[in-house]
């Protein structure tokens, strides 16, 4: 092993400086005189700064000798030189190197005190307004306060990445939060991993056997199982996860013990227990009200019935007549479905008339003088419906009106006490909705108006926990209009009988030349992504006329197989490739680059955009939603992304919101349509991946072009497996259990 030895100097270059992660090589004078190049994590670094490293000496194969810290000690200069070098290296906007010369001279040793506790006092230097010597100070205070924060973070192995979410919410105060529990970290707003906090936990010596550690193991497990689908998990199964969570070699945490925590936490209002679906069903609190809302709520908007002192089924053939539509049974049935009771299902594969439907639906509602909100659960999907039915639709986090509240949590303006102005709200895409959003929209429907669900049951279920649409059609409790025939049109399409051939379990047919849907069988991930490649470069734009743009990749799954992490980066290579005109920014393990084309993978309330044309602004990129990258700046350390009509600001720390999107997984897909579609199916990818269900959502993602590419194996037993991940929910029974005459 390498001997570990301490060095001492000041910080005379900053080689490269990773902003995300901390890392820098820099030059350092170390204390004999001599200077030397020295690697290691040191977030927020600046010229001039003290070091004390501990580390060892390497030799690299391209560098020579080096120093690599393991761990340090920092200093702000106290030299009026090094405080002019420290100021002055870009740390703080609004100073350059000269201004930061002019007040190391005028403040000396003290400017640091000055611009933590006194900035006003900058205003002694020319050109320094009341104004500017507040921003400077309060940019200082943060500065440090940060690096405490960051210091703590680098200390303790934690990514220095949570620094700005820290800072958001709790300020100054975010190590000492962390300090008294250090568990707070596995919260789905920070989203670290359990054992990252329990190292923490560690370094403070919060006992193993401890009822908070318990405690924070249980909540995480039953976390981490909402990103499973489930709402409740059954009490033998927790007790177990959390136990084996817990445990290691050194320590173990009785199964007693976690029942005594899942009791305490019962106690103090964090978790539900309840017996049901013959289960010993253990909730988060906040799931419990959810599905307990929803049946609630449900089952008294279903139970309302609208009277008109006409005849709907007149007023509509009377809007038939004047229109060129003739409505199948089915449809005017939902049509009028949709006017009368308060609570109404539509349901269908592609091809089937949902479309029409919501559009007769609509002109019904137009005639009866009712004021309809139209919304879909992703940006593309309510794009679409916006299109199709000719009024603006938007997205349910829009239509709620979602910002965030103190604290950074998400929170919606539209709620029971400041209810939608509407008499009706229209739902398309339910399949992708849980049940807490859900629960948010149903919330903030104001009384008496009724509610249409718009979805294909057999799409994938939401990412998010609960089953709603396929447990409230299975309930029974809400009348369901379920379209089976495919219109002749529809029939046309390969893309929409493929489709409902693989719901049904039976291979697509073979491709027909002039045709729409093409299944090419490769053996191997490397053929496979080869050919995808070939096919979005060269082949599908100079046989169908289409652009790059225009064709999405989709894959099942992101690491394995043809996946779309590796995809992604041959897609990049081959149809944006690197160029001395085109700036990059690496951010992890992606390079993104001017032209790629990127995809927001979280909400985020906060990006600040603005319409292409620069007339209107305003806050927010949700999940899903996909552009390009447009221009990159490096000196800001900024770059900007064009998604649709809009124009969004990313600045370097933001880059984990996006991802390459060349090729996308299909659940990221859900609720989008795009011209051409290529499917990437290989041997490999986790059979959990390989269903029925995410082939049939990928094939209905196409409007003109299916092209499936993949290993024949790989398919044929997504075809036949319709093994649907059971979730454990309980919104199906709770809907059954419910006496209408009680509520
Ligand atoms: N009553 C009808 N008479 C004739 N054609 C119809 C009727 N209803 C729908 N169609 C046609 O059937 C096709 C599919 O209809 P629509 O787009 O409404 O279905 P959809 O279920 O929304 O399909 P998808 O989910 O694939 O978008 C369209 O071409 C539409 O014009």
């Amino acid at each position: 092993m390498q001997e570990q030895q301490t060095i001492y100097g000041t910080v005379t270059q900053i080689v490269f400086q990773n902003t995300e992660n901390g890392y820098v090589v820099l030059r350092l004078l170390a204390r004999d005189g001599e200077e030397v190049t020295v690697t290691g994590i040191i977030p927020n670094l600046g010229l001039g700064e003290e070091l004390i490293c501990n580390g060892t000496w390497i030799t690299h194969p391209s560098y020579g000798e080096q120093f690599q810290a393991n761990s340090f000690e920092r200093r702000l200069p106290e030299s009026a030189r090094g405080v002019a070098e420290y100021l002055g290296s870009g740390l703080i906007r609004g100073i350059g190197p000269k201004l930061a010369m002019r007040i190391a001279e005028t403040f000396g040793a003290e400017a640091f005190d000055v611009l933590q506790n006194e900035p006003e006092r900058l205003t002694e230097i020319r050109g320094i307004t009341a104004r500017k010597a507040r921003d400077i100070g309060k940019q200082f205070t943060e500065m440090s306060e940060m690096r405490l924060l960051m210091d703590f973070l680098t200390e303790n192995g934690l990514p220095v990445s949570l620094t700005p979410l820290l800072y958001k919410r709790l300020g100054v105060a975010a190590v000492d939060a962390l300090s008294e529990n250090p568990y707070m970290l596995c919260d789905e707003y920070y989203g670290i991993e359990f054992y990252m906090a329990d190292q923490l936990a560690a370094h403070l010596d919060i006992p193993r056997l401890s009822p908070e550690r318990c405690d924070a193991g249980i909540l995480y497990t039953m976390r981490f199982n909402l990103d499973n689908g489930h709402t409740f998990i059954p009490v033998e199964k927790l007790v177990k996860a959390a136990a084996d969570l817990l445990s290691d070699d050194d320590v173990v945490m009785e199964p007693e013990r976690v029942e005594e925590g899942i009791m305490r936490l019962e106690s103090n209002g964090q978790l539900v227990r309840e017996f049901i679906c013959n289960r010993d069903a253990v909730y988060l609190r906040v799931m419990h009200e959810a599905e307990d809302y929803l049946a609630n709520s449900l089952r008294v908007m279903a139970e309302r019935e609208y009277q008109y002192d006409f005849d709907l089924e007149e007023l509509l053939a009377s809007l038939e007549a004047d229109s060129d539509i003739d409505y199948a049974p089915l449809q005017r049935k939902a049509i009028v479905a949709a006017a009368k009771y308060g609570v109404t299902i539509l349901t269908g594969g592609p091809g089937t008339g949902k479309t029409t439907t919501v559009r007769g639906m609509l002109d019904l509602y137009e005639a009866l003088g009712l004021t309809v909100l139209l919304a879909a659960p992703t940006g593309r999907a309510a794009k679409r419906l916006s299109e199709l039915c000719g009024m603006e639709a938007k997205t349910i986090h829009r239509l709620l009106e979602a910002g965030y509240a103190n604290g950074g949590r998400l929170a919606f303006q539209r709620c029971a006490t400041n209810p939608l102005e509407c008499d009706v709200v229209v739902l398309d895409e339910v399949s992708m909705v849980d049940v807490v959003l859900m629960q948010a929209l149903i919330e903030a429907m104001p009384q008496g108006a009724r509610l249409v669900l718009v979805g294909d049951a057999d799409q994938l279920p939401p990412v998010g926990p609960g089953n709603f649409l396929r447990d409230l059609i299975g309930s029974g409790c809400v009348p369901v209009i379920a379209l089976t025939e495919i219109f002749r049109q529809a029939q046309q399409s390969d893309i929409v009988m493929n489709a409902h051939a693989i719901n049904l379990g039976q291979m697509p047919a073979p491709s027909r030349k002039d045709g729409d849907f093409f299944v090419m069988k490769k053996d191997n991930a490397a053929d496979i992504m080869a050919t995808v490649v070939s096919l979005c470069k060269e082949r599908l734009p100079r046989y169908y006329g289409l652009n790059p743009s225009q064709i999405q990749v989709l894959s099942p799954a992101r690491r394995q197989g043809a996946g779309t992490i590796p995809l992604n980066r041959m897609l990049q290579e081959a149809l944006n490739p690197p160029a001395t005109s085109k700036p990059e920014k690496r951010f992890g393990d992606t390079i993104f680059r001017e032209g790629d084309r990127v995809m927001q993978v979280r909400n985020n309330y906060d990006i600040v955009w603005e319409s292409l044309d620069g007339s209107e602004t305003g806050t927010g990129m949700f999940n899903g939603d996909v552009g390009e990258i447009t221009q990159i700046y490096p000196a800001q350390e900024c770059l900007i992304v064009r998604f649709d009509d809009k124009f969004a600001t990313y600045t370097y720390d933001m880059l984990g919101e996006l991802e390459l999107a060349y090729a996308m997984t299909v659940h990221k897909a859900q609720g989008s349509e795009f011209e051409a579609v290529v499917v990437a199916v290989s041997n490999g990818m986790s059979r959990r991946l390989l269903t029925r269900s995410i082939l049939y959502t990928a094939i209905t993602r196409a409007k003109r072009l299916l092209v499936l590419v993949g290993n024949g194996d790989a398919i044929e037993y997504m075809v036949k497996t319709n093994a649907r991940n059971k979730r454990y929910s309980a919104l199906r029974t709770r809907l059954r259990m419910i006496d209408p005459e009680q509520v």
